[in-house]
C-alpha cells in the first residue's frame, strides 16, 4: 500500500544505519507515514557482508533496531531510548547492493520503557526479517554527550520521496 510521508526524521553522522558519514553503513533515511508507522530507506553494501551475497544478520537487526527504536519520535518528538532487547526472525537472505524499505511502529510505551516491531522489506515487498525490540528512555546526553545534538544531528535537504510502497 502506498504511505505519505509525513515527516523526514534527522540523521547522524557517524551511526553504522543513519550516519551520512559512515562509508560502510546503510545511509539510512528515516520517513514518517501517514499511518503512524515508520519507514526506512536504506542502502545495503558489499562490505556488510556475511556469506557471499547476503548481508550480515548482525546488519539486518541493526536497521531493525533503528527503525523501531526511532518510531516513539512520531507520537513523542524528542525522544530516545538505548536498546536493552531485540528479537529477529531472518526468513529469507537480504541481498548486498540494493536500495531497500523497512518499517516499524511501537506496540507498548511506559513511562520508563517502549516496545515496537518492525519488518524489512525485499524489492518485490516480500518480508525478509521481522523484530520485536525493547528500549529503556533515555536522556540524550546520558546516552550521547552533551553537545550529541548540535554536533552531529542533521536534518539532511534531500530531494526526498512523497509516498513510499510499505
Ligand atoms: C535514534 C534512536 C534509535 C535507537 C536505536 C538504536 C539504539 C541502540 O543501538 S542503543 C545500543 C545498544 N544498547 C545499549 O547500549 C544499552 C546497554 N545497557 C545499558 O546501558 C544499561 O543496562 C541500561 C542503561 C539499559 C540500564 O542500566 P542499569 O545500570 O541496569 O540501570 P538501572 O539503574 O539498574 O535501571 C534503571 C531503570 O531501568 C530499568 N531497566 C533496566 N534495564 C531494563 C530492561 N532491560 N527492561 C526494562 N527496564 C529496565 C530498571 O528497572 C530501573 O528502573 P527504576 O529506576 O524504576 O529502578
Amino acid at each position: 500500500m502506498l504511505h505519505k510521508i509525513v515527516k523526514k526524521q534527522n540523521n547522524s553522522d557517524k551511526c553504522i544505519v543513519c550516519g551520512d558519514k559512515n562509508p560502510y553503513g546503510f545511509h539510512a533515511r528515516f520517513y514518517e507515514l501517514d499511518n503512524g508507522e515508520l519507514a526506512a530507506v536504506f542502502h545495503t553494501k558489499e562490505l556488510q557482508q556475511s556469506f557471499p551475497g547476503r548481508v550480515h544478520g548482525g546488519m539486518v537487526a541493526a536497521i531493525l533496531d533503528e527503525t523501531i527504536g526511532r518510531a516513539i519520535c512520531i507520537d513523542k518528538p524528542g525522544s530516545w531510548g538505548v536498546t536493552t532487547e531485540i528479537q529477529v526472525k531472518y526468513k529469507k537472505p537480504v541481498p548486498l547492493n540494493e536500495t531497500l524499505r523497512a518499517v516499524g511502529r511501537i506496540t507498548r510505551d511506559t513511562r520508563k520503557i517502549f516496545e515496537g516491531t518492525g519488518e524489512l522489506l525485499l524489492e518485490n515487498g516480500e518480508v525478509a526479517a521481522e523484530a520485536w525490540a525493547k528500549y529503556l528512555k533515555v536522556a540524550i546526553e546520558d546516552a550521547a554527550g552533551d553537545d550529541f545534538t548540535e554536533r552531529e544531528w542533521h536534518y539532511l535537504e534531500e530531494d526526498d520521496p512523497r509516498e513510499i510502497e510499505i
